[in-house]
This record gives C-alpha cells, structure tokens and sequence, in this order.
C-alpha cells in the first residue's frame, strides 16, 4: 500500500480505531444490543417469539413425558404467562457458580441448559441454551416461580438482571412445575403488542402436535377485539390427522381419506406423525414441525417425506402398469397437497435460533423409512383409491410438461429479454401477455395462501411478504438492496427500481397492496406505497399502483351476507338495508381469516371488488418533490413530521388518494 493511500485511508475516518474500539459484550447485552440475531428481529412476528420460546420449554417438559398441562394466559399490560407442571427448572446452587441457584444461571446466562446432552430430554424442541435468557433480557419484567418438592420458590428479573436472589416463599403441596410470566420491553418492541389469535393459534397447534398434552387458554377480554375465545382446553387425542381434517373442512379430495399415520424410528429414538390430503382445488399448504417447533421453511424431515412420496407412487404405478409414472418428480405429488409432518428427533439442528428449518442429515433417512411402508400400503390396501391418487398426480405431471413445453415458445417478451429469475415466494399468473394481469403483494404467509386459493390463476399473480417491510425513507441504500422482501418485490415486478426503473418492462399491469383492514395492515400499507413512491415513483405516475380494499366486517341476515368496509360502513348499512332485521355481525381478523371465496367476492374478483388507484397529484410531477414529500413523512427525523403535520392539518389531504 502506498503511503499516499495510508494517508488519505487515515483520515476519511473519524476517532481511533485502536485495541480499545473493539468492544467485548457480557453476559446478556449482546441480546439487548441485537435482539435480530437471536429472534429475528423486533417487529410483532418476534415478540410473539418470546412466546414460543417460552412456550416450547413447556412443551419439551410434556413431550420428554414430565408434565401433562400447561397454562398460557395473556393479562393486560402485555404480560403473558406459562405455566407447567412438570419438573421445574433446578433451584439448587449450580456446581459452577457456588453463589447462583441453576434457576438464576438458566435465566442470566446464553447457552446454559439441560438439552446439550439427552440425559435430562431425549427428543427436545430446545438445544441452543438461549431461549429462555433472551426472553429475560427482552423484558421488562420477568417472574419465574418453580414448585418442586412440596416447596414454591420465586426471581424477579428485569431487562435481564436478578432484582433480587430466588427465594422461598412457602410451602407448596399440591402444585408442580414452572411458570413463567413476562412482560416485553418496549424499549425493543416498541407498540408491539401480544395478539390474543396468534397466540390462541400457537397454543392450539401445539396441542395438536402432542396428544399427551392439554393446553389452556385464557386471555382477559378486554384485550379481545375479534371472535378469539376468552378461555379455551385444547387436548387433541387425533393429533394432526384431526388438524388436517378440520382445514380440509369437508373439501373434495383426491382420496376420500387422508394418508396419515405415526412410526417410530427404525435404530434411532423418536418419530413422525403426518396428515395428507390432495384436495381438487387448492395450491397447497405445508406444515413442517421438528420437536413441535414450526419449521415453516421445511428442512430434511420434508427431504424424507418427499422422497417416500415420489418412490412410493412411482412403485405403485409401475404396479398396475402406468409406464408414464416413471417420470412422476416430487413436486407432482406435493403441489396441491395439503400436508402436516411433525418429527421427534434426538438432537436436532437447525438453520439458526429461530429454527425455520431442520438441517438434521439423518432426518431425511429416518423419516423417508417411516413413511414409505404406510405409503405403499395406504396405496395397495384398496387400490381404488390407490388408482385416484396415481391418477391426479399424473395429471400433475402432464401439467407440469405442457407447461415446460409452453415456456420454451417463451413468456412475455418483456421478461424473457432479461435473464427470467423469479423469487420462490412468487406464485406468478398463467398469463403471457402483461395486459390485464395483476400482481397483489399480501401481508403474511397465511393471507398468502388464501389469495392463493382465491385467485384467478390466469391473470392474478400473489406475492406474500412477511410482517413489516424495512421503511425505505429511514435506510441507506445499501440496507434497502439488502432486504429480501425488497428483493423480492423488485424481482416480480421484473422492471428494475431507482435510475434503472423501467415500466415498460414492468411484468404486471396492476400492482395492488392487499393488507388486513386494521391499524397493522394500514402501516405495512403505507411502508409499501413510501417503497414505491421513493424507488420506481414512474409506476405511480403512470397509475399501475392500487390499494386493495378488504372487509372488516361480515353481516349476515336471512342467509344473506353483505360486507362492509369498516365502522362507518357497517353502521350505515345496519341503519338502512338492514335496517329493523337480525344481523348477524362477523369482524375478519385478517385476510387469513377469510375463506378463499369470501375473499375472492369481496376483494379479488374484479366484477365484485373495489380497489383504490393511488395518483401523485400535479405538483409532485418532479421527482425531487416526491422524494422530499417521503422524506419528511416517513424518513429518520420525527420533527420534519411534526412541522408536516402542523402544516397540513387543516386541510386534510384528500388528493394524495383518488378513488
Ligand atoms: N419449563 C421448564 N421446565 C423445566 N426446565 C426448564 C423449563 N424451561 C427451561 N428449562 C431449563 O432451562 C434450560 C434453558 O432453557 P432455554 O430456553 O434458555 O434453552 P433451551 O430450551 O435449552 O434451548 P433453546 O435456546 O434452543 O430454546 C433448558 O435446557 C431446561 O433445562
């Protein structure tokens, strides 16, 4: 290097950097200082990761055959609450630290734990040792009590630190087990809230995914702002094999009944248990679970599965004499299903803390020879059914090669000139010409799978994205190309963004923003419209961009159903048409929560929906005006907003949205 160079390198920065800038974080700071690498993150998806993790100790407790109930109860002021009754973490002094109750070391110390070895767990959802320390240095307030040979003992912590030594407070005959009742900083989670349906639907699957356990739910119903029960036992003696049939919900399916079983592992400890059904209408729904922790991005147990799956059918149509069903791929006879796989195995690894998906390499071994006898015989025990079954999954195939055949004659011009790279997330449209065709960018992977349901295949295109898009306005640009959500989004659309933007390649006509109808959905609304305002502002003057406008309400009468938009909507219809009648009054809770008809009727199908076109008004014709428009609402400085907001709130801007 040159000394020139040495000189100019020196002083572009600022302040030393010498042996004191490198900075050692103890004990549990690093979790505070980065909470994404430990939960991915602090939007409401990993505040209700605390949840889990909490929640996942509890049930490795019931699955290593330790507790049989757990308590889970959401109070006001966000505090939520686990109870157990299985053995209870150690309170007695930890051989490592003389001064510290192993209770305190679990609790204040990262990889600390009793799932390293199986001695204590053999089939645990638990193994980093961090879970329950980074709940602790996430809250407020954290209480741990353990009844443990007839005697109760309790710690308070908070933002992790012990306000006090555990103590004992008394006697306790006839209770057993763990509780823990914590309450999420906001420093880190901001307005986050616990959501009563998510975590209603978190107990409950977890239920489901272990018949020896009862769940139960109890929310204050104060925090309740939909039809989520108040108190509920969940106990599932049918396991995922119910599950499934309670989704399917009466669907028409390839076979009438679902292949579902459970099996040992053949030489190692643990199991699966796993539900299928082929319904004639669906785009499929996949639910991988590894020590009953979700894996939702699957992961070597599914690997396992789908390799039984293709072997078994193939086998089977060699059989009864289908030559074609030879070339049968996995994907022919996963696409469309609708699947539950849990797995139960010793020392599993995953990807990361948050562990969306098992990396395990004997997982995929264990679980392929699971399944593959029960499959040859849910095929060869009645071979009707059997012959149903080959019979839509070849169908599958001779679609998946006459689509291959299409695209070699090439799919849209615009997008096969550049390189066509598709993000896997995208469920893109049939159609080749860009005309008439629509893209809805979807809040969340379960809303994802209902537009899925709902759409027309032909012409509407679904891109889910997860939670809360970064804010553009407030990031470098090098935090914007890096985001996947971003990515993805720029990738669908196919017309490049900033100086590189380019509509007339764009890939969709319409591009609409489909969010929930609540305060949530209209903020991941907003992060999305200041996303294209501030990096392809072309596609908003040339009026591609639209709003979606889901129902938030359901009123039914006489078997009749009308929806209404939101408060106002509702109560003028229940003033007039409705007027005098008994109604029946639904709130959706979210896109999710609609079945794909409804949301098809009331927000897709452009014969019955309504959508809002989003316009840039005359004098943000130039871009600079644009950019400082987004930059004062929603960049870094909240006073440029305040000044916005005194500005303007005399004359509400109508204009910004034209119907
Ligand atoms: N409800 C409980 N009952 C009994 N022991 C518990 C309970 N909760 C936690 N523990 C003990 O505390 C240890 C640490 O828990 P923590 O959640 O920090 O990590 P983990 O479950 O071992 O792993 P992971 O970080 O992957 O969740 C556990 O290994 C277990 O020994």
């Amino acid at each position: 290097m040159s000394e020139d160079l040495f000189a100019s390198s020196a002083s572009a920065t600022s302040g030393n950097y010498d042996a004191s800038s490198i900075e050692v974080l103890e004990g549990l700071e690093p979790v505070r200082r980065r909470p994404g690498m430990y939960i991915g993150g602090t939007d409401e998806r990993a505040l209700h990761h605390l949840a889990s993790e909490v929640l996942d100790n509890a049930m490795d407790e019931a699955v290593a055959g330790h507790a049989t109930r757990i308590e889970v109860t959401l109070e006001p002021g966000n505090r939520l609450t686990i109870v157990d009754n299985g053995r209870g973490i150690p309170v007695g002094m930890h051989p490592k630290f003389p001064d510290k109750s192993a209770l305190e070391v679990i609790l204040t110390t990262l990889h600390s734990g009793g799932k390293f070895s199986d001695k204590a767990y053999a089939t645990s959802g638990g193994l980093h040792g961090v879970g329950v320390s980074v709940v602790n240095a996430l809250s407020v307030e954290t209480v741990v009590e353990v009844a443990l040979n007839r005697e109760l003992f309790r710690q308070s912590f908070s933002k992790g630190h012990p306000q006090g030594p555990l103590q004992k407070i008394g006697a306790a005959p006839n209770r057993r087990g763990t509780s823990v009742s914590f309450v999420p900083d906001t420093e880190i989670f901001g307005a986050h809230h616990f959501k009563p349906a998510r975590l209603y639907r978190l107990a409950r699957s977890k239920a489901y995914l272990f018949a020896g356990v009862e769940i139960r739910w109890k929310c204050a119903p104060e925090l309740i702002s939909d039809d989520t029960p108040a108190e509920a036992v969940f106990q599932f003696p049918g396991g995922l094999a119910d599950h499934l049939a309670e989704q399917i919900a009466g669907r028409e399916c390839a076979t009438k009944d679902f292949f579902s079983g459970t099996q040992d592992f053949a030489g190692a400890v643990g199991r699966a248990e796993w539900a299928i059904a082929w319904p004639l209408w669906s785009d499929g729904s996949y639910s991988w679970y590894a020590n009953t922790i979700p894996t939702p991005d699957g992961g070597t147990h599914e690997a396992g599965l789908r390799t039984a799956l293709v072997k078994g059918i193939r086998a089977f149509g060699e059989l009864v004499g289908v030559k074609k069903a030879k070339d049968i791929t996995a994907d022919d006879v996963m696409t469309g299903c609708e699947l539950m796989l849990s797995v139960f195995i010793r020392d599993p690894q995953f990807q990361s803390q948050t562990k969306d998906r098992l990396t395990s390499p004997e997982a995929a071994r264990l679980v392929e020879a699971a399944v593959r006898d029960h499959f040859d015989h849910f095929l060869t025990d009645n071979m009707d059914r059997g012959k149903a079954l080959l019979s839509y999954v070849v169908d599958r195939m001779d679609e998946r090669l006459a689509r291959k055949a299409e695209k070699e004659v090439k799919r849209k011009t615009a997008t096969s000139a550049r390189k066509l790279r598709l993000p896997g997330k995208l469920t893109d449209c049939s159609a080749d010409d860009p005309a008439g065709t629509e893209i809805f960018i979807v809040e969340g992977d379960s809303a994802g799978g209902s537009a899925k349901q709902a759409r027309d295949r032909k012409t509407q295109a679904i891109l889910p994205i997860r939670g809360k898009i970064l804010n553009v306005a407030s990031a470098t640009a090098q935090k914007i190309l890096a985001n996947q959500e971003i990515a993805d989004i720029i990738q669908a659309l196919g017309c490049g963004a900033r100086k590189d933007c380019n509509p007339d390649t764009l890939r969709y006509e319409r591009i609409v923003i489909m969010t929930d109808a609540d305060v949530d959905g209209a903020h991941i609304a907003t992060l999305l419209m200041t996303f294209f305002f501030q990096e392809m502002p072309e596609l908003v003057k040339r009026g591609h961009l639209f709003l979606a406008q889901p129902p938030l309400y359901r009123l039914t009468s006489g078997g009749k159903s009308v929806y209404a938009r939101d408060d106002a909507h509702k109560d003028a219809l229940l003033a007039t048409t409705l007027k005098g009648k008994k109604v029946d009054v639904s709130r959706f809770k979210g896109l999710g929560e609609m079945n794909p008809a409804q949301l098809r009727e009331t927000t897709m199908d452009p014969k019955t929906r309504s959508l809002i076109r989003i316009v840039l008004p005359m004098e943000f014709e130039d871009q600079a005006a644009v950019r400082d428009l987004v930059d004062r609402l929603m960049g870094n400085n909240p006073a440029h907003r305040f000044a916005f907001i005194q500005e303007n709130a005399a004359e509400v801007d109508e204009d910004m949205i034209d119907a």
